[in-house]
């Protein structure tokens, strides 16, 4: 599904680069995490993937345009930009020209929004706008969902039905789910694959031995 080969990402040229070789492959229907510290590089690479940010050497390839985004949910919480929850998302679904009006009330169906269609956005708490954009990215029928650390002010009551409908998805439709994480537990729960950056390189490594090693935490509780 992604294929990403000795990719090197700068910002204005300053060396060394944020991003040096990383080598990275996700197969179809895979769900892979992306860890780091902060300032590692996993947005910088994210931006890469969705194509904001083009890399300043090696290759990366993308079997499909199909391509959800889940961007950080700080980008509507407080907002006092006076819009619904039903015309964020069917203002999104005339920017992708889905012409099925229906698809808005599936894709909160979906995530068990419906009865907040007619809410301001503003006024949703955090775990609710989640659900919101991750619907919104639904609505496009996604191959690969791309998400920006899904749970980050998240409640834990929210953080677990967001993850569950997550699983469901890429049980359900095959989706490949890339999801840059702050949240182990979350990592440890639900992903097929964890891929961790560090000094400009990347590298996947074990979820048990990279759990139990350096997170004291046993993945079967
Ligand atoms: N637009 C930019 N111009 C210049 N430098 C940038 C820009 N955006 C990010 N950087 C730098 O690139 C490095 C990687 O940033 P990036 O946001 O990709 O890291 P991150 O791993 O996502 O961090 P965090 O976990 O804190 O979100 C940091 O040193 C950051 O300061």
């Amino acid at each position: 599904m992604v294929n990403i080969e000795h990719l090197c990402f700068s910002y204005n040229g300053i060396q060394p680069g944020v991003l040096n070789d990383i080598n990275l492959k996700i197969e179809a229907g895979e769900y892979v995490s992306i860890i780091g510290d902060n300032g590692s590089g996993k947005t910088t690479l994210m931006r890469i993937m969705l194509g904001f940010l083009k890399p300043t050497a090696g290759s990366m390839s993308i079997e499909t345009k199909e391509i959800g985004y889940v961007p950080q949910k700080s980008d509507y919480a407080n907002s006092a930009f006076p819009v619904t929850v039903f015309e964020v998302l069917d203002s999104y679904r005339k920017i992708m020209k889905i012409k099925d009006r229906t698809v808005v009330m599936r894709a909160l169906a979906l995530v068990g929004m419906s009865d907040y269609r007619k809410e301001l956005m503003g006024t949703l708490s955090g775990g609710q706008t989640q659900k919101i954009l991750i619907a919104r990215a639904l609505m496009g029928n996604p191959k690969l969902l791309i998400l920006d650390e899904p749970s980050t002010g998240v409640d834990i009551d929210s953080q677990k039905e967001i993850y569950r409908l997550l699983k469901k998805m890429e049980n359900e439709t095959g989706m490949t789910i890339v999801a840059v994480e702050h949240n182990f537990e979350a990592v440890f729960e639900n992903s097929t694959k964890l891929y961790h950056l560090q000094n400009g390189c990347g590298h996947f490594c074990n979820i048990e031995k990279y759990a139990s090693e350096y997170l004291h935490y046993d993945r079967k509780g």
